[in-house]
């Protein structure tokens, strides 16, 4: 299998839902389908943060989310457990600039999405040399799904980016709503990735399909 090509992982990118057992208001399977029936592009399971599931338990709610995934197209991403992407053959696998080294997992997943998140251009450009296949930016908004998060940068750190010359698929993250997507988009993003907007939502798949219009209408 080759490498995703840019065009394809810009359009994967569009709205890309992350979740874990802790996240949900709803039962997470029913969540995750849900935001698949409201049209997201890509999922990445993230089992973190206090009460996350861990050992036997993860590996098994992981391959249940990604039998959902593989009968409706979406591709799977594994965030941060690079030996558990490769125990369920996942499609992909993100990782941060406190995770593994960018190279390193290069090496072990092979053709396999790679993932990256950044924060200035530095790491955007080092992420790159690695061979990621995306970064992920943020926070963009203040958020409340990551414990660690930095302080949030704005949409102006997409725009920078692209302006340095910055031109791989990237996708914005944190505090990512229906409401502020368009402004992320018009900034330069290829798309936006969402816990909260979609799994804390009342309703993931009326959630999920208003993102999907936000993000689909400013092509
Ligand atoms: C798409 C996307 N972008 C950024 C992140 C954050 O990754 P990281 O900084 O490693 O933080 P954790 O998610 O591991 O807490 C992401 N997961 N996905
Ligand atoms: C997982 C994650 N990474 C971030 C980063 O800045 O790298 S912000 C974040 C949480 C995103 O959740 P929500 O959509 O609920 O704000
Ligand atoms: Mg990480």
């Amino acid at each position: 299998m080759a490498r995703i090509a840019s065009e394809a992982m810009r359009e994967r990118l569009k709205v890309y839902f992350i979740m874990g057992s802790t996240n949900c208001k709803k039962q997470p399977l029913e969540v995750l389908t849900e935001a698949i029936d409201g049209g997201i592009t890509l999922f990445q399971f993230r089992e973190k943060g206090s009460g996350a599931l861990v050992g036997e338990q993860k590996y098994e709610f992981a391959r249940q989310l990604q039998n959902i995934c593989k009968k409706r197209g979406i591709p799977f991403i594994v965030n941060d457990d690079v030996e558990l992407a490769l125990a369920l053959d996942a499609d992909g696998v993100h990782i941060g600039q406190d995770d593994e080294d960018a190279r390193i997992v290069r090496e072990k997943i092979g053709d396999k999405i790679l993932g990256v998140s950044a924060h200035n251009l530095k790491e955007a450009q080092a992420a790159i040399a690695a061979g990621a296949d995306y970064i992920g930016v943020g926070p963009i908004y203040p958020t409340k799904s990551k414990e660690d998060a930095k302080k949030a940068q704005g949409p102006e750190i997409i725009r920078f980016l692209r302006g340095q010359g910055v031109d791989i698929p990237l996708v914005a993250i944190g505090g990512i709503t229906a409401e502020n997507a368009g402004e992320v988009m018009n900034a330069g993003a290829d798309g936006v990735s969402v816990i909260s907007a979609i799994a804390s939502a009342a309703s993931p798949f009326l959630a999920a399909k208003q993102l999907v219009q936000t993000v689909f209408n400013n092509d």
